[in-house]
This record gives structure tokens, sequence and C-alpha cells, in this order.
């Protein structure tokens, strides 16, 4: 394990979490990727783990992890298998969502469940039409009765098919831009008027499947989370959480195609000598070592301060954007040192490579992610 700072107990347990990515995770992520099969398979034994509220604290039944442990472990769960990975932290990001703009009521009505994982949780934020600009989504919530009436469509929405909660934005003032944004807790299992897609065919994280969803639906006024015209913030309080779990996905899976590239340059023989030998070969490895060890670095600086109160949109951004490119770079210099075997699915080297990609888009692109950084250095 990385020598993340960490109290004992947190450390016993990231252990346990990383036999059990060994053991249950890891022999099945092939399959899951070949055939499509929704990560869910794995959630009964994720639950007995406690591992759905690794961010919520006790009082929500969670286990309250601090940040670097929660860190340590989404990375040896995602090193085992990205598509779990993705499942679980899109989960995070709606438990965030109410640990973050909820009143104790709505609290203490979804969360205990969501920490135990009987209840999966699903953040529907984007939109066809606003993807990186969430602030133009066009998604209504419009006083009915006791509750509201929300219309409107949502994309690339992790977990929905399974989804038992949903944290759906909203404008209930689409004059006021991100201060007309509100969110709002829907049960599609419970109530009329949500229809979700089919998943879609992903090039990676196929196990992770995202779904479109329309919405016309009513829900009560207290499944509101916090006032109205809050959710936006609440949606990048969120983000800048969310943003260092997918640098600890990349990191897990760059640690995983650094560590099968040192396996096989030991293992493949040239002209009688093991690959290893050649010096060209070695920079390429102390390239990525270097690498991950820097993303790391990044991302402990932003985990550190998670769920101090101070605001860490910067440090988020920083972790998240190094991360995802670097990543994507050990795990191209592990497949280029396997040679055409990296390049077939008898190894992991294309999977983590496709596993990848999308961390350089979802929760903020890298774009989005200079923007914010550009805007810190700016402002
Ligand atoms: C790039 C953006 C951050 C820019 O947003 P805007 O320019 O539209 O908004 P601002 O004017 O910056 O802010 C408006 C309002 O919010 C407050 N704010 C902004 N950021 C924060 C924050 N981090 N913490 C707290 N408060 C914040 C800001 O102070 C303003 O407040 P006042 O109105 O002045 O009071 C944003 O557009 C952005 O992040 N874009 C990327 C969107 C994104 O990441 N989408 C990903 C969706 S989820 C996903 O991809 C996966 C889901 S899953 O797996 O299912």
């Amino acid at each position: 394990m990385t020598t993340y700072p960490m109290s004992d107990d947190e450390r016993a347990l990231v252990a346990q979490i990383e036999r059990f990515a060994t053991e249950v995770l890891a022999p099945k992520a092939a399959q899951i990727d070949e055939e499509s099969l929704f990560a869910t398979v794995h959630r009964d034994a994720m639950a007995e783990l406690g591992l759905f509220g690794l961010n919520l604290p006790e009082e929500h039944d969670g286990i309250g992890l601090s940040g670097p442990a929660l860190y340590a472990a989404v990375e040896a769960i995602a090193g085992a298998c990205g598509s779990t990975a993705s499942m679980l932290t899109a989960h995070f990001l709606a438990t965030d969502s109410l640990l973050l703009g909820a009143d104790a009521d709505l609290q203490a009505r979804i969360l205990p469940g969501a920490a135990a994982g009987t209840s999966l949780g699903a953040f529907a934020l984007t939109e066809p039409q606003a993807g990186s600009n969430p602030a133009d989504m066009r998604t209504t919530a419009k006083r009915e009765g006791d509750g509201y009436r929300i219309k409107g469509s949502k994309c690339f929405i992790s977990n929905a098919g399974a989804a038992d909660f949903m944290v759906v934005y909203a404008k209930t003032d689409p004059d006021a831009g991100a201060r007309g944004v509100s969110a709002f807790i829907v049960e599609p299992k419970k109530i009329d008027g949500v229809a979700i897609a089919p998943h879609e065919k992903t090039m990676g994280l196929k196990g992770g499947h995202v779904f479109g969803i329309s919405f016309d639906c009513w829900v009560p006024e207290e499944n509101c989370l916090g006032d109205e015209g809050t959710g936006f913030r609440t949606a990048m309080k969120v983000l800048d959480n969310g943003r260092i779990e997918v640098a600890a996905q990349a990191t897990g899976i760059a640690e995983a195609a650094l560590n099968a590239a040192i396996s096989y340059a030991k293992e493949r023989q040239v002209s009688g000598h093991p690959i290893a030998d050649f010096q060209g070969l070695q920079w390429m490895l102390a390239d990525s070592a270097t690498e991950l060890a820097a993303a790391r670095a990044l991302a402990m600086q932003a985990a550190t301060l998670r769920g101090t109160g101070v605001r860490y949109s910067s440090e988020s951004a920083f972790a998240k954007l190094y991360a995802s490119e670097a990543a994507w770079r050990i795990a191209d210099r592990a497949l280029q040192i396997h040679g055409g075997y990296g390049y077939t699915r008898d190894f992991p080297l294309e999977r983590y490579l496709r596993d990848l990609r999308i961390f350089r888009i979802y929760e903020g692109s890298s774009e989005i992610q200079r923007t914010i950084i550009a805007r810190g250095l700016l402002a």
C-alpha cells in the first residue's frame, strides 16, 4: 500500500479493500469488460464490506474515511476493475450531493440505505445541450401543488438503470442562470414519469453503465435539497470531491499498468536478455513511476483539504487534470513495452487504455479543469 497519511484503523480497512479487490474484483474485470456486464454484479459483496458508505460519516451509518484513505480505497478498487470503481464513485456523487446540500430530514431518509448499499444513487446533472456548462441546463422544476413537476432530459448518467434514487439538478428559475438551479431527490422505482433508455455502448468502462433519462414526474417539496437556487453550488462542491476520485481511478489503473509492464519486462526475453536489461525500456519505466508519484502527490494535496471547509477547486482540478493525462501516458508506455501482445485482449493493457480515456472527459474535461485553474489564478 502506498504510504498515504491515514489512521491505523483506516490503513487496516484499506488493506482489507485491497484484498477484496485482488480476490473478488480483479478476476471478473475482463468478463465485465468483454460482456459489458453492469458492475452492480458486485453490489452485494461490496455492500457487505461497507464500500457504499466509505464517504459518509458514521452518523449516516457510513464509515467516514478521511480524504486520503478514501483516495486509497478508490485507487485499489479501480486498479482491479475500473468499471466497478466508476459505478461506486457515481454513487458517491449522489450521496455527497445530499451530504453537502440537503437538510437533516432528507439526509436521514436517504443516506442510511445508501451507505448500506441497499439503495443505489445516481447524479443527474449533464444534459444533451449542457455538458461542460451545466448552468445552461434546460430541465425545469415548476411548482405544482405541494411539490414540483420536473420536466426535461439528462444524458450519460452512471447507474441510472439500477438507481433507487437520483439527485436531479433542474432550473426552478430559468432566468437566473446558475442561481436558478435546484437539486431534487427522484426515486424512479417509486414514481411514474421517469423513462430510462438502454445503456450507452461505450469505448471503455463497459461495466460502468451510463444512461439517458427523460423526466416528466412530480416530487414532493421535501425532496428539494436545501433551499431553491442552491443546487449549482452543491453540484460544484460535489464535483470538487468527485474529481479527486477520478484522479484515484486514474492512478489506480496507471499503477496496474505499470506493474504489468515491470513484470513483463523482467520475463520477456530478447536475444537471451530480459527486455528489462535495456536502458531505453528502463527509462520508460522510470518516467512512468515519476509521473505516477507526481499524480499521487497532487491528489494528496487535494484529498487532505477535503472536508476541512476550505475551498479546494484548484487543487482538485490540478489532481484530475494531471492524473487523467499522466495515467494515459503511463498505460500507453506499458502497452508499448508489451509490444503486439499489449494490443491483444489476452493482456489487460488495451482495456486499461480504453477505461482511462473517459477520465479526460467526465466530471469536467481536461479543458474545463484548465479553465477552473486559470480562473483561480486570475481572480
Ligand atoms: C467551469 C465551471 C466551474 C464554471 O461554471 P460557471 O461559470 O457557470 O459558474 P460560476 O460563475 O463559476 O459559479 C456560479 C456560482 O457557483 C459558485 N461556485 C462555482 N464553483 C464552486 C465550487 N467549486 N464550490 C462552491 N461554489 C462554487 C460560484 O461562487 C457562484 O456563486 P454565486 O452565484 O456567485 O453565489 C462549471 O461550468 C463546471 O464545472 N463545468 C464542468 C461541468 C462538469 O464537470 N460536468 C460533469 C458532470 S458529472 C459527470 O461527468 C459524470 C457523472 S456520472 O458518472 O453519472
